[in-house]
């Protein structure tokens, strides 16, 4: 038999994507289905339809039709599809599916001679799909928090505060506003769990992935009776519905390594599939991407993409109303209230914890453009400039550029420079900040941007880390006041930017790494989708534990053994210090300046909530 391949597909807001990788992991070929120019007909903008009061949805449809497109390219691309022993899927997190009734049926046998958006139009209950954009469900939310008693104590429950785009809010909203479809929805997906479900195509609607259970504010986490929370069930669909909407909801897959399925005969029939391919669950796309890089406790993932996305790995369970805690999404995690088997592999359980921003790369980019002619060489340079170089060489200007209400903090909005004069003493230094509309130097505005963006996850991420003693180490022999990430992979187009990432290495006083690929002769940095990549190594290690003897090995260790093999065919070229493992390369460490940035972050704390008192001023006005 010739050595297998595996299948990675990421259905995110904007496209349909596949990447195909070896059994060593070296991503083959990628190819994607973009829905705004591929799919015009739907009139799609960034993937998404505008709606009343806040609304942001996609049509169901556009999601079969492009699954159809993405295979009929990946057959004109001559991908060896038959080589293919391992698939899954990662969807945008939080946007849900509904099937009909007669759903089931339709799913179990479509015809191969014919695509299957034709033969799908009567799967749906709903033509659409609730975007992770949408902000209609302000109501739900509240009424949420309200049933088990506020913020935090949803947050203890399900792992985040109440989130309009999450889940059970969007539910509780469409059963509201459209009681007669809900009560001709069979079965409730996640787009994950949809795109799996159409992987397979065996009449069955396959379980949601745990991870992604945590993004819908449903899915009770506590270590002993991890399940659908009675209590939100109930606050969605009342006393005498709760059993009727966990049906909808289905069996949740704690095991993301266990498959679900083989994959289905249309595909076979049609393109050619292996029978015996196996099906993973998929999991969300901020799970997946966080798969690509095997994180450690109390290491970090920076995706520096349209929004900026910082995941902490850790081994406890630590939720707070500012983020959202997920487990981790390729464990072997102790049975759930649902699960019938015992598990004599299981780990302990393991958990990421993520902060969402959407002031990331187009804030960055609109301080480009306004100060630096679109040139990010010139605002490069501005940076390097100016940058804190040793310990006294402290911030003394700080701007917050909220020009979408962000996540965090929740509704921050505006823009908020301020300058500080260190000399004056801690005490009176915030106090006396100067409110400026532009700083005195242009020079200034890059680096006030990108200080800010840091700091702000340098203080959130130490605040996930208050519990994990492997987070104080001091680095550099610098002396660390706050925990730290012990190391943070940067992903997403900004990790592009060598400044970004060495600025990063100081403000957040830790080693900045990124996924790199010997090409002819040289490590590059990787060009493909991490989110896609990232399942693909999921259904690698799922499919490892089909064989003899694997069945309780770990990802982690699949992952290493893969690296290993890797490393071995490179024969020693290319072995270099710079690299922290095979295929992941060290771009940045801390310098002196930061031991100037570790002062400063109590500073910039004190100034942020300045700047959220002057907004709240401002819009009183
Ligand atoms: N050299 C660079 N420096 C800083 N930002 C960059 C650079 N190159 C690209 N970007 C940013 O990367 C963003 C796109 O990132 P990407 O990960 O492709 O986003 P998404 O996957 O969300 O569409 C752009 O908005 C751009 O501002
Ligand atoms: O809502 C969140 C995370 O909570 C977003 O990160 C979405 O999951 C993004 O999906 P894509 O834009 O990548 O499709």
């Amino acid at each position: 038999m010739s050595a297998p391949y595996f299948l990675g597909l990421d259905a995110s807001t904007q496209s349909l994507k596949a990447s195909l990788l070896s059994v060593n992991l070296d991503v083959k070929s990628e190819c994607s289905i973009h829905f705004d120019t591929d799919l015009p007909h739907y009139g799609t903008k960034g993937g998404v339809l505008f709606g009343q009061k806040g609304e942001v949805h996609s049509p169901v449809l556009m999601l079969v039709e492009a699954l159809d497109l993405l295979f009929e390219k990946i057959k004109k691309a001559g991908w060896d599809v038959e080589k293919i022993r391992g698939v899954a899927a990662a969807g945008q997190q939080h946007a849900s599916v509904y099937w009909s009734k007669s759903s089931s049926s339709l799913l179990s046998s479509p015809d191969s001679s014919s695509p299957l958006l034709p033969q799908l139009q009567d799967a749906f209950s709903r033509p659409i799909v609730p975007n992770w954009q949408d902000s209609s469900t302000t109501r739900e939310c509240k009424e949420l928090e309200t049933a088990v008693g506020g913020q935090q104590a949803l947050a203890q429950i399900t792992g985040s505060k109440a989130h309009e785009r999450f889940t059970g809010a969007q539910i509780m909203r469409f059963k509201r506003i459209d009681p007669s479809a809900y009560d001709n929805t069979d079965r409730i997906s996640l787009v994950s769990s949809a795109v799996t479900t159409l992987l397979c195509l065996d009449g069955e609607v396959k379980g949601i992935d745990e991870s992604d259970a945590c993004g819908m504010n449903l899915w009770t986490m506590n270590r002993e009776e991890r399940g659908w929370s009675e209590q939100l069930l109930e606050a969605i669909a009342g006393k005498e519905g709760a059993e009727e909407l966990a049906k909808k909801l289905g069996k949740v897959e704690s095991d993301g390594g266990k498959p679900v399925g083989r994959i289905g005969k249309w595909f076979v029939e049609r393109y050619g599939f292996d029978p015996e391919s196996l099906v993973f669950p998929g999991t969300g796309d901020n799970p997946a991407t966080f798969l690509s890089l095997t994180l450690r406790e109390s290491e970090g993932l920076i995706s520096m993409g349209t929004s900026d996305v910082v995941l902490v790995s850790t081994s406890n369970y630590y939720p707070l109303p500012e983020h959202h805690a997920f487990f981790h999404p390729a464990q072997i995690a102790p049975p759930s209230s649902q699960d019938s088997d015992k598990r004599e592999g299981a780990e302990s359980l393991r958990y990421f914890n993520m902060l969402v921003y959407k002031n990331g790369s187009l804030t960055r980019e609109h301080v480009r453009n306004l100060y630096f002619n679109k040139s990010w060489d010139a605002f490069n340079a501005a940076v390097e400039a100016l940058r804190p170089r040793s310990f006294d060489d402290l911030p003394s200007r700080a701007a917050f550029w909220w020009l979408l209400p962000d996540i965090v903090p929740h509704n921050a909005h505006g823009i908020y420079k301020y300058t500080t004069d260190p000399t004056s003493g801690p005490y009176f230094e915030v106090r006396n900040a100067e409110r400026v509309k532009e700083f005195s130097n242009p020079q200034q505005e890059a680096l006030a941007i990108l200080e800010s963006q840091l700091l702000n996850y340098r203080s959130r991420s130490s605040t996930i880390l208050e519990e994990s003693p492997e987070a104080f180490p001091s680095t550099a022999g610098i002396e660390i006041s706050l925990p730290r990430l012990t190391r943070v992979y940067a992903t997403g187009g900004a990790s592009a930017n060598r400044t970004i990432l060495s600025l990063m290495a100081d403000v957040l006083c830790t080693q900045v790494c990124k996924n790199v690929d010997y090409l002819d002769g040289e490590w590059r940095d990787v060009q493909w989708n991490s989110c896609s990549v990232g399942v693909a190594y999921k259904a690698r290690w799922g499919w490892e534990r089909t064989q003899k003897g694997r069945e309780w090995t770990s990802f982690d260790q699949v992952i290493k053994e893969c690296r290993e093999k890797r490393r071995k065919i490179r024969g020693g070229e290319g072995e270099s210090s710079d690299l922290a493992e095979e295929g992941i390369k060290v771009i940045a460490t801390p310098g002196e300046g930061a031991r100037a940035y570790e002062r400063r972050v109590e500073w910039w704390r004190e100034l942020e909530a300045k700047a959220l008192e002057d907004q709240k001023e401002d819009e009183g006005q």
